[in-house]
């Protein structure tokens, strides 16, 4: 069953088209990535989600219900963390929680939320007085009153650091157990790779590709370079500015030369050998081998680079192109 659906779903302001055709479908129980650099268009589709704006064409539902037709429904099952949300500085912690209990007419125990969020030492402390993190804690916390069916984050990590980030990670893994969907935007890979079950990247308002973590890191382990360092006093009738005829060969995408080394972009890991032997063929001696695996960083810089001109797309196997 579909937690979140987006079908065709574009937005303009003016000449600008923050978001464009974007079709997603988030499944119930699933900790999904939303991911993309800053202005990708990930607040506006969050903002067509909970009918903050309206959508210039395509639709949007979640749960089944249209935030357009009923925002009222959605909004209720919805706990959201915004990528802006303000606290007041007067109250402490646990009367902010308090305050979103009564809002959502919840029967939360406060502490016990705050617990969950690692502010229990800090409860009766202004808001004011909390640090950017510690904040970013309570809006999360004041997020998961009522048990919400969909949580939506935007930013979550940010302000917090690696070992918050690690609870929290614990917190949306009980979340997700529990039934709920996590809808997880943010423009840190290593903070989604660490915790989503599935992707999709968003670049310039359109899907680039939807894909789980796993299967972006098996088309990344099929994705290296190879270096070749090469004898550094050659045969004085090689071309050094030759490419070998590497890019003949069939899986090699990119042939690069530096003062002593060949950098070969494999796409697949079977044409090392050959590419080994073509530049031995050539008459070169090769004194070094060492291979480079693309990181899931690289991908995503990819990715998210130069997808309007035409760069080639990157199949992530058993994901879909978008
Ligand atoms: N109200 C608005 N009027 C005009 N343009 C807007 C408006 N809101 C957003 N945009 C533009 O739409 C594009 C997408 O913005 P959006 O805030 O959705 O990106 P984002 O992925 O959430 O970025 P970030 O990670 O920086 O929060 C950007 O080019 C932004 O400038």
């Amino acid at each position: 069953m579909t937690a979140i659906e987006t079908d065709g779903l574009t937005k303009r302001y003016g000449d600008l088209e923050a978001i464009s055709d974007v079709d997603l479908t988030v499944e119930r129980g699933e900790i999904f990535g939303f991911l993309g650099p800053n202005g990708a268009g990930k607040s506006t589709t969050i903002d067509v989600l909970l009918d903050f704006i309206r959508p210039t064409a395509g639709r949007a539902s979640v749960l089944d219900d249209d935030p357009q037709e009923n925002p009222r429904a959605v909004r209720e099952q919805i706990g959201i963390l915004p990528d802006e949300y303000s606290l007041y500085d007067r109250l402490t912690g646990r009367e902010h929680v308090v305050f979103a209990i009564e809002m959502n007419d919840a029967a939360d125990d406060p502490d016990e939320i705050l617990e969950r969020v690692g502010l229990a030492d800090a409860a009766d402390q202004r808001a004011g007085d909390y640090s950017k993190g510690m904040g970013q804690r309570l809006a999360l916390g004041m997020a998961l009153v009522g048990d919400p069916d969909v949580l939506i984050l935007d930013e979550p990590s940010s302000g917090i650091d690696p070992n918050g980030m690690h609870e929290i990670r614990t917190l949306l893994r009980e979340e997700a157990d529990r039934g709920a969907t996590v809808f997880f935007s943010s423009h840190a890979l290593e903070q989604v790779e660490a915790i989503c079950d599935r992707v999709c990247v968003l670049d310039d308002g359109e899907l680039l590709a939807v894909s789980t973590v796993e299967n972006l890191r098996d088309s990344l382990d099929s994705r290296s370079v190879l270096v070749l360092t090469l004898d550094a006093n050659p045969d004085p009738d090689l071309d050094l500015n030759d490419d070998h005829g590497l890019l003949e060969l069939p899986d090699v995408t990119d042939v690069e030369r530096t003062e002593t080394a060949l950098r070969i972009e494999c796409a697949d890991p079977g044409v090392k050998s050959a590419a080994i032997s073509r530049v031995e063929d050539t008459g070169a001696s090769v004194v070094d081998i060492d291979v480079e695996q693309a990181s899931l960083e690289d991908l995503f810089a990819e990715l998210t680079t130069d997808s309007t001109e035409g760069a080639d797309p990157i199949e992530t196997p058993g994901g879909e192109r978008a």
